[in-house]
């Protein structure tokens, strides 16, 4: 048996009187038998397991309360970064929100942009950058729509082809900028002149189209152009400059002179050609055979292109006459086309057309080279030296390659500088610009002689004439035909005759006919003559006989 510690009841029932109890009650119903020695050594046993018992229950409670703290923490942790999970998302999705109105606000914006610039590239297609008139592409847009109202009205519509006079010139003399600002203002007054519902486009350089869909009658249109020619008449002042334009105006109809967009454009432009070649400044609705002529002057063109090397050009000579001894002292090359169905071609038929399409500057150069060549060949032949006169358009005038190739024209003929001379007209020496000055300074410097062609048909100003080294002034044969029945020609002729001897010029008469005119000329002292009188233009054969028969008188 074991040896147990003395039992110290006191103790027992004091610290634990509990559980004692507990356990006596159950000994003593247990086994009736146990000593009270045992009962207190299995007391305290009893009581160390039941302390240990509670002990652990109590560490148990402990850990129980610990882990449901700690579960409690943990929940609470949870529910904390569950919160703050919630709350960031929110966050996140208010920022996204946030972020998406901005896009929306700024995708608006955008869209705003883009459609502008899809607003500006529209009108920017569809109208003149200079003048922000309607361009082409719109006027055929809104001619097309009128065409249809018309149509199922109908009713007559009139376009009108508008075309500046002598724009070039101006753009030439003062300078692109001039031009631009002259084309602006002109666009201003079309617009201001004419009804909201009217149309007034700009085609390009000084070409301008004007729809009139709402007329009655045809002669609506006509007063339409007297107020555009009107509107346009008074002087243009731009950086001090004072400019006058006029403008050739051709009309068409519809439905008579076109039934949809291209013909009525084409007529309109047709007709404006012919209201140029009828003095300018004027209108005139088109008729059914200017068409035909139309198309005549497109052939004529297309032939002119091949005639130079085709070789079809020829020239024929006129003989220019010393009044006084008689004798030939020079003659003027005339241009004829030998047009291999046509004919013989004066230059009337064609030199506008070389003009307008450029072809008179490779035409210019051939004429200036076979005359010179001509002349000197007539010369090493043995006949006398003379003078060569030679028509100068404005076109050949203001190219800039015109005086090398008047140097290099009389290098490669071998002919005397100063056998050369060029006929210029009035228009062309009215541009009192730089560039006359200094093309004609270059020319009087390489011996070169200029003269006036068609004198007193021109421009009023006589400036001109102390402003440039001029040899000889050319009588025009309007007067010179006139003299001997009316005394204001006769006057005149006189005039110029006094006004060239005085300014140490030469006067030249053109076009004598008659045996009375040239009697008149030589009273007053003009210097020389050429005419049917004389002679009419001849080839060179004929002419070399003109000259061999000259020479033996
Ligand atoms: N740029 C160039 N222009 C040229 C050239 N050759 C001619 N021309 C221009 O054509 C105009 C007409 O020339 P043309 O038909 O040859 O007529 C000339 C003479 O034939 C005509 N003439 C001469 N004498 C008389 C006459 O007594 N009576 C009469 N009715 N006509 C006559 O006059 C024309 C010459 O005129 P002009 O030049 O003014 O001296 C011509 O005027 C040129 O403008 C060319 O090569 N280049």
């Amino acid at each position: 048996m074991t040896a147990h510690p003395p039992v110290d009841d006191s103790e027992t029932e004091h610290s634990d009187e509990h559980e004692h109890f507990h356990l006596r009650q159950k000994l003593i119903a247990d086994d009736a038998s146990v000593s009270a020695r045992e009962l207190a050594a299995g007391t305290r046993e009893a009581v160390a397991d039941a302390r240990e018992v509670a002990v652990h229950q109590r560490e148990d409670s402990v850990l129980v309360r610990e882990d449901s703290v700690i579960s409690r923490e943990q929940h609470n942790n949870a529910v904390e970064l569950h919160q703050s999970i919630i709350d960031e998302q929110l966050l996140l999705l208010r920022q996204a929100n946030a972020r998406l109105v901005v896009a929306t606000i700024e995708a608006h914006e955008l869209a705003d942009q883009v459609q502008a610039a899809r607003d500006q590239l529209d009108y920017t297609a569809q109208h003149d950058a200079l003048t922000g008139l309607p361009n082409r592409i719109l006027l055929q847009d809104r001619l097309n729509q009128a065409i249809e109202i018309a149509r199922r009205q109908t009713r007559p519509l009139a376009v009108m082809f508008l075309d500046l006079d002598r724009f070039k010139h101006i753009n030439d003399s003062l300078g692109h900028g001039i031009g631009d600002l002259l084309l602006q203002s002109v666009a201003h007054r079309l617009k201001g002149c004419l009804r909201h519902s009217d149309t007034v486009s700009r085609q390009g350089g000084d070409e301008f189209v004007v729809l009139l869909p709402n007329i009655e009658h045809a002669q609506d249109a006509a007063l339409s152009a007297e107020k555009i020619i009107a509107t346009l008449a008074p002087s243009h002042l731009l950086n001090e400059h004072e400019i006058h334009i006029g403008v050739s105006i051709g009309i068409s109809i519809y439905p008579d002179d076109g039934g949809d967009t291209d013909t009525l454009l084409k007529s309109a432009d047709t007709a404006m050609y012919y209201a140029k070649n009828n003095g300018r400044d004027a209108y005139k609705f088109f008729e059914q055979e200017m068409h035909a002529r139309a198309l005549q002057r497109h052939a004529t063109e297309v032939d002119l292109r091949h005639a130079l090397e085709r070789r079809e050009f020829i020239l024929h000579y006129q003989p220019v006459v010393h009044l006084r001894s008689g004798k030939i002292v020079g003659f003027e090359a005339l241009v004829r086309w030998q047009h291999p169905e046509r004919g013989l071609l004066l230059p009337e038929e064609f030199i506008p057309i070389a003009e307008e399409s450029g072809l008179i500057l490779p035409l210019g150069r051939w004429v200036q080279h076979q005359a010179c060549s001509q002349a000197q060949k007539w010369i090493m032949a043995g006949l006398a030296p003379m003078t060569v006169a030679l028509n100068t358009s404005g076109f050949e005038f203001r190219n800039k390659d015109f005086v090398t190739s008047v140097r290099t024209m009389l290098a490669e003929t071998g002919l005397e500088p100063r056998l050369l001379e060029l006929e210029l007209t009035e228009t062309v020496l009215i541009n009192n610009t730089e560039s006359t000055q200094a093309v004609l300074s270059a020319l009087v410097e390489m011996g070169v002689k200029l003269t006036i062609d068609d004198f007193g048909t021109g421009y009023s100003s006589l400036r001109y004439l102390q402003q440039y080294p001029i040899y000889a002034l050319k009588i025009d044969q309007s007067f010179v035909s006139q003299m001997v029945s009316s005394e204001a020609s006769k006057s005149i002729v006189h005039a110029v005759i006094s006004l060239g001897s005085n300014l140490k010029m030469r006067a030249i008469a053109e076009g004598v006919e008659t045996a009375e005119q040239y009697a008149s000329l030589l009273a007053l002292h003009c210097d020389d003559a050429q005419g049917y009188f004389f002679s009419e233009p001849v080839t060179a054969e004929a002419f070399a006989a003109l000259l061999q028969a000259d020479m033996s008188h």
